[in-house]
Protein backbone atom coordinates (compact mmCIF):
# COMPACT_ATOMS: atom_id res chain seq x y z
CA UNK A 1 0.00 0.00 0.00
CA UNK A 2 1.58 3.07 -0.79
CA UNK A 3 -1.26 5.72 0.26
CA UNK A 4 1.09 7.17 2.76
CA UNK A 5 3.13 8.58 0.21
CA UNK A 6 0.81 11.18 -0.39
CA UNK A 7 1.01 14.60 0.91
CA UNK A 8 -1.35 14.38 3.84
CA UNK A 9 -3.94 17.60 2.36
CA UNK A 10 -7.17 16.04 1.16
CA UNK A 11 -8.10 14.37 -2.33
CA UNK A 12 -6.45 15.10 -5.61
CA UNK A 13 -2.93 14.33 -3.19
CA UNK A 14 0.24 13.73 -5.68
CA UNK A 15 3.56 12.38 -4.64
CA UNK A 16 5.85 14.77 -2.61
CA UNK A 17 8.23 16.60 -5.30
CA UNK A 18 11.46 15.61 -3.61
CA UNK A 19 13.01 12.41 -2.94
CA UNK A 20 14.82 11.48 0.27
CA UNK A 21 17.69 8.95 0.42
CA UNK A 22 18.36 7.58 4.17
CA UNK A 23 20.25 5.11 4.97
CA UNK A 24 23.16 3.47 7.23
CA UNK A 25 26.66 5.64 6.99
CA UNK A 26 28.68 4.74 3.88
CA UNK A 27 25.70 2.83 1.97
CA UNK A 28 25.93 5.21 -0.66
CA UNK A 29 23.41 8.06 -0.45
CA UNK A 30 25.14 10.34 -1.89
CA UNK A 31 27.21 8.91 -4.18
CA UNK A 32 23.49 7.33 -5.99
CA UNK A 33 21.67 10.73 -4.89
CA UNK A 34 24.18 12.94 -7.35
CA UNK A 35 23.48 10.07 -10.19
CA UNK A 36 19.80 10.03 -9.48
CA UNK A 37 19.15 13.72 -9.69
CA UNK A 38 20.98 13.33 -12.99
CA UNK A 39 19.11 10.91 -14.31
CA UNK A 40 15.53 12.77 -13.29
CA UNK A 41 16.83 16.30 -14.32
CA UNK A 42 16.36 17.49 -9.88
CA UNK A 43 18.83 19.36 -8.17
CA UNK A 44 21.02 17.24 -5.57
CA UNK A 45 21.30 18.38 -2.14
CA UNK A 46 23.33 16.20 0.76
CA UNK A 47 22.05 17.23 4.06
CA UNK A 48 25.79 17.12 5.51
CA UNK A 49 27.25 19.42 2.77
CA UNK A 50 24.42 22.02 4.34
CA UNK A 51 25.65 21.64 7.37
CA UNK A 52 29.40 21.84 6.36
CA UNK A 53 28.41 25.04 4.80
CA UNK A 54 26.62 26.54 7.90
CA UNK A 55 29.34 25.53 10.47
CA UNK A 56 31.82 26.49 8.03
CA UNK A 57 33.86 23.39 9.03
CA UNK A 58 33.76 19.67 8.12
CA UNK A 59 31.11 17.20 10.38
CA UNK A 60 34.31 15.38 12.02
CA UNK A 61 36.15 19.53 13.21
CA UNK A 62 32.24 19.92 14.46
CA UNK A 63 32.08 17.32 16.46
CA UNK A 64 35.62 17.81 17.84
CA UNK A 65 34.70 21.67 18.22
CA UNK A 66 30.99 21.70 19.65
CA UNK A 67 29.89 18.01 20.11
CA UNK A 68 27.13 16.02 17.96
CA UNK A 69 24.51 17.93 19.61
CA UNK A 70 25.26 21.36 17.76
CA UNK A 71 25.53 19.19 14.41
CA UNK A 72 22.43 17.60 14.94
CA UNK A 73 21.08 20.77 15.32
CA UNK A 74 22.31 22.05 12.13
CA UNK A 75 21.61 18.54 10.00
CA UNK A 76 17.78 19.32 11.24
CA UNK A 77 18.10 22.99 10.08
CA UNK A 78 19.52 21.98 6.70
CA UNK A 79 16.06 19.07 6.63
CA UNK A 80 13.75 21.42 7.79
CA UNK A 81 15.53 24.12 4.68
CA UNK A 82 15.38 21.10 1.92
CA UNK A 83 11.96 20.28 2.79
CA UNK A 84 10.66 23.80 1.84
CA UNK A 85 11.84 23.17 -1.44
CA UNK A 86 10.71 20.90 -4.25
CA UNK A 87 12.56 19.36 -7.26
CA UNK A 88 15.16 18.06 -5.24
CA UNK A 89 16.67 14.50 -4.57
CA UNK A 90 18.10 15.04 -0.69
CA UNK A 91 20.65 12.81 0.56
CA UNK A 92 20.09 12.54 4.31
CA UNK A 93 22.83 12.21 6.68
CA UNK A 94 23.15 8.41 7.98
CA UNK A 95 21.79 9.83 11.47
CA UNK A 96 19.00 12.35 10.86
CA UNK A 97 16.31 9.29 11.15
CA UNK A 98 16.78 9.17 14.84
CA UNK A 99 15.05 12.43 15.46
CA UNK A 100 11.47 12.42 14.84
CA UNK A 101 10.80 15.78 13.44
CA UNK A 102 13.37 15.16 10.99
CA UNK A 103 11.44 11.85 9.72
CA UNK A 104 8.09 13.82 9.97
CA UNK A 105 9.19 16.75 7.89
CA UNK A 106 11.25 14.07 5.31
CA UNK A 107 7.84 11.61 4.79
CA UNK A 108 5.27 14.63 4.44
CA UNK A 109 7.43 16.18 1.66
CA UNK A 110 9.88 14.01 -0.03
CA UNK A 111 9.27 9.64 -1.15
CA UNK A 112 11.83 8.56 1.33
CA UNK A 113 14.06 6.00 0.18
CA UNK A 114 16.10 3.58 2.52
CA UNK A 115 19.13 2.41 0.81
CA UNK A 116 20.61 -0.81 3.06
CA UNK A 117 23.11 -2.72 2.55
CA UNK A 118 24.73 -5.56 5.06
CA UNK A 119 27.22 -4.48 7.28
CA UNK A 120 30.64 -6.00 4.86
CA UNK A 121 28.78 -4.10 2.14
CA UNK A 122 29.14 -1.50 4.39
CA UNK A 123 33.07 -1.74 5.51
CA UNK A 124 33.64 -2.46 2.18
CA UNK A 125 32.42 1.29 0.68
CA UNK A 126 33.69 3.37 3.87
CA UNK A 127 36.61 1.56 3.85
CA UNK A 128 38.49 4.67 1.56
CA UNK A 129 36.87 7.59 3.28
CA UNK A 130 37.17 6.63 6.50
CA UNK A 131 39.17 9.20 7.80
CA UNK A 132 38.38 11.98 4.66
CA UNK A 133 36.60 13.79 8.00
CA UNK A 134 32.59 12.98 7.26
CA UNK A 135 32.48 10.22 9.61
CA UNK A 136 33.44 11.43 13.35
CA UNK A 137 31.22 8.10 14.48
CA UNK A 138 34.24 5.85 12.87
CA UNK A 139 37.41 7.45 13.81
CA UNK A 140 39.85 5.63 15.49
CA UNK A 141 37.22 2.61 15.78
CA UNK A 142 39.40 -0.47 15.19
CA UNK A 143 36.77 -2.92 13.77
CA UNK A 144 34.60 -0.10 11.47
CA UNK A 145 32.63 -3.37 10.09
CA UNK A 146 31.54 -4.42 13.77
CA UNK A 147 30.45 -0.64 14.50
CA UNK A 148 28.61 0.11 11.23
CA UNK A 149 26.78 -3.94 11.70
CA UNK A 150 26.08 -2.01 15.87
CA UNK A 151 24.64 1.22 14.20
CA UNK A 152 22.76 -0.44 11.21
CA UNK A 153 21.06 -2.85 14.05
CA UNK A 154 20.58 0.18 16.39
CA UNK A 155 18.59 2.46 14.01
CA UNK A 156 16.77 -0.45 11.65
CA UNK A 157 13.36 0.29 13.75
CA UNK A 158 13.74 4.22 12.90
CA UNK A 159 15.13 3.47 8.96
CA UNK A 160 11.98 1.33 8.77
CA UNK A 161 9.69 3.47 10.23
CA UNK A 162 11.06 6.30 8.02
CA UNK A 163 11.27 4.88 4.86
CA UNK A 164 8.16 4.66 2.23
CA UNK A 165 10.18 1.88 0.40
CA UNK A 166 13.76 -0.27 0.98
CA UNK A 167 16.06 -0.94 -1.72
CA UNK A 168 19.12 -3.66 -0.76
CA UNK A 169 22.28 -2.26 -2.79
CA UNK A 170 23.98 -5.48 -1.37
CA UNK A 171 26.77 -6.06 -3.70
CA UNK A 172 24.94 -3.70 -6.42
CA UNK A 173 26.73 -1.70 -8.73
CA UNK A 174 25.93 2.54 -8.16
CA UNK A 175 24.27 1.97 -11.47
CA UNK A 176 21.68 -1.08 -10.47
CA UNK A 177 21.00 1.32 -7.64
CA UNK A 178 20.12 3.96 -9.43
CA UNK A 179 17.95 1.94 -11.42
CA UNK A 180 16.17 0.06 -8.54
CA UNK A 181 15.23 3.77 -7.16
CA UNK A 182 14.11 4.85 -10.45
CA UNK A 183 11.92 1.79 -10.83
CA UNK A 184 10.50 2.18 -7.19
CA UNK A 185 9.44 5.45 -7.74
CA UNK A 186 7.90 4.87 -11.23
CA UNK A 187 5.83 2.15 -9.67
CA UNK A 188 4.88 4.60 -6.44
CA UNK A 189 4.11 7.39 -9.03
CA UNK A 190 1.80 4.89 -11.25
CA UNK A 191 -0.33 3.45 -7.85
CA UNK A 192 -0.70 7.00 -6.53
CA UNK A 193 -4.08 8.39 -7.29
CA UNK A 194 -3.99 11.58 -9.54
CA UNK A 195 0.19 11.51 -8.94
CA UNK A 196 2.15 12.48 -11.90
CA UNK A 197 4.96 10.56 -12.70
CA UNK A 198 8.35 11.47 -10.85
CA UNK A 199 9.92 10.32 -13.84
CA UNK A 200 9.67 11.79 -16.96
CA UNK A 201 8.08 9.95 -19.66
CA UNK A 202 9.82 9.55 -22.93
CA UNK A 203 9.12 12.10 -25.48
CA UNK A 204 6.97 11.05 -28.99
CA UNK A 205 9.73 9.11 -30.54
CA UNK A 206 12.05 8.53 -27.84
CA UNK A 207 9.84 5.71 -26.94
CA UNK A 208 11.87 2.66 -28.82
CA UNK A 209 15.28 4.21 -28.29
CA UNK A 210 14.48 4.47 -24.39
CA UNK A 211 12.99 0.74 -24.08
CA UNK A 212 15.78 -0.39 -25.84
CA UNK A 213 18.64 1.58 -23.95
CA UNK A 214 16.63 0.32 -20.85
CA UNK A 215 16.75 -3.61 -21.66
CA UNK A 216 20.71 -2.85 -22.64
CA UNK A 217 20.93 -1.45 -18.94
CA UNK A 218 18.78 -4.02 -17.35
CA UNK A 219 20.40 -6.92 -19.09
CA UNK A 220 24.01 -5.77 -17.63
CA UNK A 221 22.49 -5.06 -14.02
CA UNK A 222 20.21 -8.25 -14.11
CA UNK A 223 23.13 -10.19 -12.05
CA UNK A 224 23.11 -7.66 -9.35
CA UNK A 225 19.62 -5.78 -9.02
CA UNK A 226 18.62 -5.26 -5.84
CA UNK A 227 15.21 -5.45 -5.47
CA UNK A 228 12.45 -2.72 -4.49
CA UNK A 229 10.57 -3.70 -1.32
CA UNK A 230 7.50 -1.04 -1.19
CA UNK A 231 6.21 -0.30 2.61
CA UNK A 232 3.18 0.92 4.07
N1 LIG B 1 26.77 0.86 -5.12
C1 LIG B 1 28.05 1.08 -4.83
N2 LIG B 1 28.98 0.18 -5.18
C2 LIG B 1 30.26 0.38 -4.86
N3 LIG B 1 30.74 1.44 -4.18
C3 LIG B 1 29.87 2.35 -3.83
C4 LIG B 1 28.49 2.23 -4.12
N4 LIG B 1 27.87 3.30 -3.63
C5 LIG B 1 28.82 4.04 -3.04
N5 LIG B 1 30.02 3.48 -3.18
C6 LIG B 1 31.28 3.99 -2.61
O1 LIG B 1 31.12 3.89 -1.20
C7 LIG B 1 31.64 5.04 -0.56
C8 LIG B 1 30.57 5.63 0.33
O2 LIG B 1 29.52 6.15 -0.47
P1 LIG B 1 28.73 7.46 -0.05
O3 LIG B 1 29.66 8.50 0.45
O4 LIG B 1 27.86 7.79 -1.20
O5 LIG B 1 27.87 6.92 1.17
P2 LIG B 1 26.82 7.69 2.08
O6 LIG B 1 25.69 6.78 2.26
O7 LIG B 1 26.55 9.02 1.48
O8 LIG B 1 27.61 7.85 3.45
P3 LIG B 1 27.35 8.87 4.66
O9 LIG B 1 26.16 8.38 5.43
O10 LIG B 1 28.57 8.81 5.50
O11 LIG B 1 27.12 10.22 4.06
C9 LIG B 1 32.14 5.96 -1.66
O12 LIG B 1 33.55 5.78 -1.77
C10 LIG B 1 31.46 5.47 -2.92
O13 LIG B 1 32.24 5.65 -4.07
O1 LIG C 1 25.44 7.87 10.70
C1 LIG C 1 25.67 8.98 11.22
O2 LIG C 1 25.30 9.26 12.38
C2 LIG C 1 26.39 9.99 10.43
C3 LIG C 1 26.44 9.84 9.05
C4 LIG C 1 27.06 10.83 8.16
O3 LIG C 1 26.26 10.99 7.01
C5 LIG C 1 27.24 12.17 8.85
O4 LIG C 1 25.99 12.81 8.97
C6 LIG C 1 27.85 12.01 10.22
O5 LIG C 1 29.11 11.45 10.06
C7 LIG C 1 26.99 11.13 11.13
MG1 LIG D 1 26.76 10.97 2.22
Amino acid sequence: MVGDVHRADGPGQRLPDNVALIGPMGVGKSTAGRKLAARLGLVYVDTDELVIEAAGRSVSELFAAHGEGEFRRLEADAIRAACERTGLVISVGGGAILRAENVERLRANAVVVLLDGDPLTLASRVGRGVRDGSRPLLEGVEDVAARLAALRDERADAHAGAAHVTIDTSGASTRATVGAIVEALTGLAREAADGEPLVPEAADGDEDARAAADRERDARAAADRPRPEAHT
